[in-house]
């Protein structure tokens, strides 16, 4: 037996070549051979002049038999490897891998995970940062470590208040509706009963612009500024993330370098240029916004006050504005894209959430306690977030050597948890774990699964997102006002394709069909 390649089709009259089929982007190429088996003893297998036409027909039967014997021998080891999979659940076994030169262990097992984010075991640290993440999001919060992280919380804290959320629903809410307006405007100038509008940009925009006016009390033109920068060093740090880091490399001026040179610098500038004009801004102190708290924290202590402990330098101040720019805006614009498209997917949702609006905030701008009662939207960005957690890895290393499990790690050990991983782990979430059911979080987030506390969202234990209750609020408020004026589904170009660009996005963004409620 043999394969052999079809005969091409002769040319045609006069030998010219059949005319090529027109290829359009994303055609499949056309097939031009194809494959048929005979039966033969001229035959090649496995090695060339093997059986070979002269050795008769007792080596080809040779032949033949040891390819069934090999196909046998392929079957019973993998039938083997996946009883072992069974027998000792190797999907939640630690494995190493390498990222780029990086070698890492990825962990996800939920009684492991617990041990490296919880406070009686705090030997784990935040891992490294690629210098082109640190140069994006600074060396604020979420990478600041030990005394340093206590003084930084302490001083952050405060202004997330329930109280200050509060006043902050009004900003919000105007944020949103400017964009809403705009679609309105769109659909009302257009011919046809339906526009199309790509989501995940407009509400990057959007959160940029909510973080920068209720956090920074700042006018959007510098916002959009320290935006920008951002966004071309998270280019930066996509392209590079996997380069060996040779030593002394970022001194070299290479064409990327002096890029990456220029944007810290545009960054740090305009950052100085927000903290300046709040400094200098007429009026008492210099406000109770973020940027407030931290100026306060600041210059507090230059008066002689003793509050050693909530004391911030300009340098880590303009690092959290740093931090707090991107937390601020990255992954909330991702968890109101993902929430969009699974109701879209899931129109019956969309059904629900929008009665459950219309009930408890009518047609009115929502507000902080009208929020409080949506029960139901909470239940759907729960799940959107259990099944496209914006940050999908957190990493940390053991700061001396340590037994995790059946693991010995020597210190520094580079470990990931991968959320999405864990989030759909059957014996915890149960055999619908894949699947989109808000109704698991009916009775509270830590009633969901099988163990409590198993939404890593916003992560568990001493170090959870400080900005939990702020993106929480943002995203009820933005989409129970899509909500109460449109109708939407999924336009026929979105192309799914969820992607790891530091966070989880929609790799060719998300456009949405959207009809005006009382069109
Ligand atoms: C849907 C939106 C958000 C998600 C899914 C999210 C997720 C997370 C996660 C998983 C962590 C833990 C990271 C780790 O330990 O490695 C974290 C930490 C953090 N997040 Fe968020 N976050 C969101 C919104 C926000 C917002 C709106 C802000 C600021 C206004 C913010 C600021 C921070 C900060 C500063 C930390 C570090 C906290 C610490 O270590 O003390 N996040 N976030």
């Amino acid at each position: 037996m043999a394969m052999q390649p079809m005969p091409m089709p002769p040319p045609g009259p006069g030998g010219d070549a059949p005319p090529a089929p027109m290829m359009m982007p994303g055609m499949a190429m056309p097939m031009t051979t194809g494959m048929s088996f005979t039966w033969g003893h001229r035959a090649v297998v496995l090695f060339p002049r093997w059986p070979g036409d002269r050795a008769g027909v007792g080596m080809y039967l040779l032949c033949l038999l040891l390819v069934l014997a090999l196909a046998a021998l392929a079957e019973a080891l993998s039938a083997a490897s996946r009883r072992l999979d069974l027998d000792l659940d190797l999907s939640r076994t630690p494995f190493l891998y390498w990222f780029g030169p990086q070698p890492r262990i990825c962990v996800s097992d939920y009684n492991l995970v617990k041990q490296i984010l919880s406070k009686k075991y705090g030997h784990f640290v935040k891992n490294d940062a690629h210098p082109a993440i640190l140069s994006m999001i600074g060396k604020g919060l979420v990478l600041v470590e030990g005394a340093d992280w206590v003084r930084h919380r302490r001083v952050l804290t405060p202004a997330f208040t329930m109280d200050k959320l509060k006043v902050m629903t009004k900003t919000m809410a105007s944020c949103a509706e400017c964009l809403i307006q705009g679609w309105l405007d769109h659909a009302s100038n257009s011919k046809s009963i339906e526009i199309e509008v790509e989501f995940s940009k407009q509400f990057q925009d959007l959160t940029a612009d909510v973080i920068c006016r209720t956090a920074f009390g700042s006018n959007s033109e510098k916002g959009k500024e320290v935006f920008h920068a951002q966004k071309q060093l998270q280019a930066i740090a996509i392209a590079t993330i996997l380069n060996l880091q040779l030593p002394g490399f970022k001194y070299l001026p290479t064409k990327r370098n002096r890029c990456k040179w220029k944007l810290e610098n545009k960054l740090r500038n305009t950052l100085m240029q927000i903290i300046q004009s709040r400094i200098t801004s007429e009026g008492n102190g210099y406000g109770d916004d973020l940027l407030g708290v931290m100026l306060n924290a600041c210059f507090s202590t230059e008066q002689g006050e003793k509050r050693d402990e909530l004391i911030l330098c300009v340098d880590e101040i303009i690092d959290e504005c740093k931090t707090f720019f991107f937390a601020g805006h990255e992954t909330t614009s991702h968890l109101l894209t993902w929430t969009m498209f699974l109701l879209s997917v899931y129109p019956e949702w969309q059904d629900r959430l929008r009665e459950e609006v219309l009930r408890e905030c009518r047609k009115e701008n929502p507000n902080a306690d009208m929020l409080s009662k949506l029960k139901e939207m909470t239940m759907v960005l729960l799940e959107t977030l259990r099944l496209y957690p914006p940050v999908i890895f957190m990493f940390r290393k053991p700061i001396t050597d340590m037994q995790l499990g059946r693991l010995h790690l020597p210190r520094g050990t580079a470990i990931v948890i991968p959320i999405p991983m864990l989030h759909r782990d059957k014996e915890v979430w149960g055999d619908d774990a894949d699947e989109f059911n808000p109704l698991r979080f009916a009775n509270g987030v830590t009633r969901a699964a099988k163990i409590p506390h198993a939404h890593l969202g916003f992560s568990i234990g001493p170090r959870p997102c400080i900005g939990q209750n702020f993106a929480m609020l943002e995203a009820k408020l933005v989409m129970a006002m899509i909500l109460q004026k449109f109708f939407f589904a999924l336009s026929p170009k979105y192309v799914h394709a969820p992607a790891d660009l530091i966070t989880l996005q929609p790799k060719f963004g998300l456009p949405i069909l959207l009809k005006a409620l009382d069109a």
